[in-house]
């Protein structure tokens, strides 16, 4: 059996507006094994943001269990928890988040800077072998003005893999490209994740969820349904009779 990645139990997280309390999550259970890709979607307001925030260690929730790679986040402090953050997951965010004048082998390289145990030439070596992995080996010259916004994602990803991740969390990874664009990045995601690359990948969109094994939707803070997507037909099916208003 593959080794559990991720593992929420009874999870929880309330905010204070006032005198009023808002249930962001309302008590959720679910588990990711390593090589699972997972989408977890659900309209505005049901608790993505939320759950990412937690999933990235970013936030703490307000009670249960929340175990990445086998490290209870409870109780951690800052800088145990940025260690979590730095070497356990791979970020991938809507808005690419590259550093404009800076080439895109630069780019990738950052997140080793941090790793003093990783000569430059290695972070050079590493880098440029993740640029390949999403198809821009011929690009790494090229600042982030000189490509276009689905090169930009990809090396936004290949950032996300250069450390090694035993997870990448993606935030509406596709959120700012055009449809085509958007499907040859979910295509890319696919062919890591049969190289055994364990992806979560939030969005509001149906048709972007239906690139993943998994689903798991939200609503008001609960999940409503966790299925796997046999085939893209029965991952429509199952997405078109749900009750998901409108973003
Ligand atoms: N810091 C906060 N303080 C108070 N309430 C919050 C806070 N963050 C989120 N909420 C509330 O928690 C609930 C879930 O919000 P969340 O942002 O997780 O939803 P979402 O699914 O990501 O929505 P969207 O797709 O619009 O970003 C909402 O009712 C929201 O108003």
């Amino acid at each position: 059996m593959n080794k559990e990645i991720i593992k929420i139990k009874d999870l929880k997280r309330e905010f204070t507006m006032g005198n009023e309390i808002v249930h962001a999550l309302k008590g959720i259970s679910f588990s990711i094994t390593e090589g699972e890709f997972v989408t977890i979607m659900g309209s505005s307001g049901s608790g993505k943001s939320t759950m990412l925030n937690i999933l990235g260690c970013l936030d703490q929730p307000t009670s249960g269990l929340y175990e990445i790679d086998g490290v209870s986040v409870k109780d951690l402090n800052r800088n145990q928890l940025a260690t979590i953050r730095n070497e356990k997951i791979g970020f991938i965010f809507q808005s690419y988040n590259l550093l404009a004048r800076t080439s895109a082998l630069e780019n990738v390289e950052l997140p080793l800077l941090y790793n003093s145990k990783v000569s430059t030439e290695e972070r050079k070596e590493r880098a440029f072998k993740a640029l390949e992995m999403v198809g821009l080996g011929d690009r790494m010259g090229h600042t982030p003005s000189q490509l276009s916004g689905g090169q930009q994602q990809r090396v936004a990803i290949a950032r996300s893999l250069v450390n090694n991740p035993v997870m990448i969390l993606a935030d509406e990874a596709t959120g700012n490209l055009d449809t085509r664009t958007s499907y040859e990045i979910m295509s890319l995601f696919q062919e890591l994740n049969e190289k055994g690359i364990t992806i979560t990948f939030v969005t509001h969109e149906p048709d972007i969820a239906t690139f993943s094994s998994r689903t798991i939707v939200l609503k008001d803070g609960n999940i409503i349904k966790d299925y796997l997507n046999k085939d893209i037909q029965s991952a429509a099916t199952e997405l078109a009779s749900l009750p998901l208003e409108p973003h």
